[in-house]
């Protein structure tokens, strides 16, 4: 089916119970009812600062948790039924996440090769007629690294950005056709963010490979992404296209996210000169928006905002 989205994710829920010293349990609802679609080769940024439940929205969509409700399809199937491993396998394969701390994600004791000849041997993503080296090889230039420098390197012989891209790349060893990058550059220096956003926007147009792009920076999502979905307290309270939204963000909460952008973001972004300044009205954004109960409203075409 042409017009398929790679990714629909539909009324998902997840509730936590916690247990507390005092009062016995706590329950904390960190998805509640989300739903979204995202087409092969598209990226949608999920927005929102700590807490709001961007993470456990991409986890949930890799498959590392169960649910509580809704369902989650990746290419028309649904994962929360994969019947047999070999199904999670695929799931699991096709759905990869790089995280935030590009050092943490890879073996200090093993080279650049290893951690890419590993997936691409054990998916047996060597085609016929092709080899390894010459799939390291490519790999390696798909993430726009020499593969003679790098290779042979190890993880703490690489800058930050160069492991970012040795992260993406083994995503892509694997398989890859959905990346949920957590965070990917908030631990780079502000020079090479921009040129790792450049990365996966050619990865995206050029492989399709879809992202979810998982970010507290709403000033930055539109370089990468087609639209936003703001999170807030488990819940979507704007969704839109992402160039629409950081020009005119139309609900409170993605007013004052807008306007917490530190400074050094106004260089890459000039819009943000224009937001106004929220930041003195944010705990009464966050507790309204935090009390409300509206559902999202569809206030134009594709843009959907929740009455605050
Ligand atoms: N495994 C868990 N057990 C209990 N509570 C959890 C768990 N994972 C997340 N939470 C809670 O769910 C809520 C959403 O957390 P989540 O990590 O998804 O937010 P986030 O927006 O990704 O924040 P951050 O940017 O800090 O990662 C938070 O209140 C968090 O404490």
């Amino acid at each position: 089916m042409a017009d398929q989205p790679y990714l629909e994710v539909k009324g998902v829920s997840k509730t936590y119970t916690l247990k507390t010293i005092f009062s016995g349990s706590k329950q904390v609802k960190a998805l509640q009812d989300i739903s979204f679609k995202l087409g092969r080769g598209e990226a949608l940024a999920l927005v929102g600062e700590s807490g709001s439940g961007k993470s456990t929205c991409g986890r949930a969509i890799a498959g590392m948790f169960d649910i509580d409700e809704g369902d989650i399809l990746v290419n028309g199937k649904s994962i929360t039924s994969a019947r047999n491993s070999k199904e999670k396998r695929e799931n699991a394969q096709k759905v990869q996440m790089v995280f935030q701390d590009p050092f943490a994600s890879l073996n200090p004791t093993h080279t650049v090769r290893h951690h890419l000849a590993r997936p691409l041997t054990l998916h047996k993503r060597v085609p016929e007629g092709s080899t390894l080296e010459q799939e390291l090889v490519r790999t390696l230039e798909d993430v726009e690294l020499e593969p003679d420098v790098m290779l042979d390197k190890f993880p703490h012989e690489l800058s930050g950005g160069q492991r970012q891209r040795i992260n993406l790349a083994r995503a892509l060893a694997v398989g890859a056709e959905l990346i949920i990058a957590d965070e990917p550059t908030s631990m780079l220096d502000v020079s090479i963010r921009r040129s790792i956003l450049n990365l996966m926007n050619r990865l995206k147009t050029d492989r399709g490979i879809t992202f979810l792009y998982i970010t507290h920076d709403l000033a930055t999502a539109h370089y990468l992404t087609e639209n936003t979905a703001v999170m807030y307290g488990g819940r979507i309270v704007e969704y839109g296209p992402s160039d629409a939204i950081v020009r005119d963000p139309q609900h409170p909460y993605s007013q004052l996210l807008l306007s917490s952008v530190p400074n050094a973001h106004t260089r890459i972004n000039a819009d943000f000169e224009h937001a106004r300044d929220f930041s003195k009205f944010a705990d009464r954004v966050r507790t309204e928006t935090a009390a409300s109960t509206a559902g999202l409203k569809e206030i134009a075409a594709g843009r959907f905002v929740r009455a605050a």
